[in-house]
C-alpha cells in the first residue's frame, strides 16, 4: 500500500544559517491493513515522516510509492498540490494531538462536514455522524457546542472521530492519544482495530508503548533521523 524508499528531509533554519537533517535514508513499506508503529527519542524524525506522507512537507529526496484508489500508484514525494489535496479529502487522513477548529462550527458539524466531504448524502453523512461521535463517547450534550469549550480529552477524541468517520485508506496518526485517560485510550484501540478490520492501513507515532501492545504489525525506532532496526 505505501513504500518509502530513501526519504531525506533537511530544514534550512535561515537565521542561524544551519541545515538541520530531520531524516535521512528512510525506507519501509506497509502492506493493506497492516499498521506500522514508529517509535523513537523526542526530535528524532517520526512526525517529519507522517507529515512527508500527508504532503505538509516536500522531502528533498526520496519516494514516497502510495497505492491510492483514484490515481493510481503515485509517488507522494513529487504530487501535485491538488492531487494531495484529493487524496486528503477522499483516501489519506492524519490526525494530530491538536485540534484545528473552525469558527462557529460545531462537534457535530464537524464531523458531519467530514463525511460529506467524501461524498456522503446528507442523510448518510448524519447518520455516521451521529454514530462515530457515540463510538468516541463524546456526550450528546456536547454535540451542538463549539470545540473551542472541549476539555483536552473531548477535543482529542473529536479529532478522531472526525478522521475516522471517513474511513480513510491510510490514516496517520501523530500521538493522538497523548493525554488521554485510560477509558478514552481503550477507545481510541477499539476504532483502530474496527478501521484495521475494515481495511485501513495506518502508521502511528506512539509515546506509550503499551498502548501499541498487540495493536502494531511492525514496530520501527527512529533514532536521530534514522531508522534504528
Ligand atoms: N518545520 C520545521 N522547521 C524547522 N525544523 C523542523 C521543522 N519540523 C521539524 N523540524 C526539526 O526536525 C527534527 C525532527 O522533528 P520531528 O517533529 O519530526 O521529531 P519527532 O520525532 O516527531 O519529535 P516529537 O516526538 O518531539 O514530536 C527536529 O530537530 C525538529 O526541530
Amino acid at each position: 500500500m505505501i513504500q518509502v524508499e530513501n526519504l531525506q528531509k533537511h530544514f534550512t533554519i535561515h537565521h542561524l544559517d544551519k541545515t538541520l537533517r530531520a531524516i535521512q535514508g528512510i525506507s519501509f513499506s506497509v502492506e493493506k491493513g497492516q499498521f506500522l508503529g514508529i517509535v523513537g527519542k523526542s526530535g528524532s524524525g517520526k512526525s517529519t515522516i507522517l507529515k512527508s506522507i500527508y504532503g505538509t512537507y516536500r522531502p528533498q529526496s526520496g519516494a514516497i510509492y502510495y497505492e491510492s484508489e483514484s490515481f493510481g500508484n503515485i509517488n507522494l514525494a513529487e504530487a501535485t498540490d491538488q492531487e494531495i489535496i484529493h487524496l486528503r479529502k477522499y483516501e489519506i487522513g492524519y490526525v494530530s494531538q491538536f485540534l484545528s477548529v473552525m469558527p462557529r462550527t460545531s462537534a457535530f458539524e464537524l464531523v458531519e462536514q467530514s463525511a460529506l466531504e467524501t461524498g456522503k448524502s446528507p442523510e448518510e453523512a448524519i447518520t455516521e455522524a451521529k454514530e462515530t461521535l457515540s463510538d468516541f463517547d463524546i456526550d450528546e450534550s456536547l454535540w451542538n457546542n463549539y470545540p473551542n469549550y472541549f476539555s483536552g480529552g473531548e477535543k482529542l477524541r473529536l479529532n478522531i472521530a472526525r478522521a475516522v468517520v471517513k474511513k480513510p485508506r491510510l490514516l496517520l496518526l501523530d500521538e493522538p492519544t497523548a493525554s488521554l485517560d485510560d477509558a478514552s485510550k481503550l477507545k481510541v484501540r477499539e476504532a483502530i482495530e474496527k478501521l484495521k478490520l475494515q481495511g485501513t492501513t495506518l502508521i502511528g507515532i506512539f509515546h506509550d508503548l503499551e498502548f501499541m501492545e498487540g495493536l502494531c504489525d511492525e514496530v520501527f525506532t527512529m533514532q536521530k533521523g534514522v531508522v534504528n532496526s
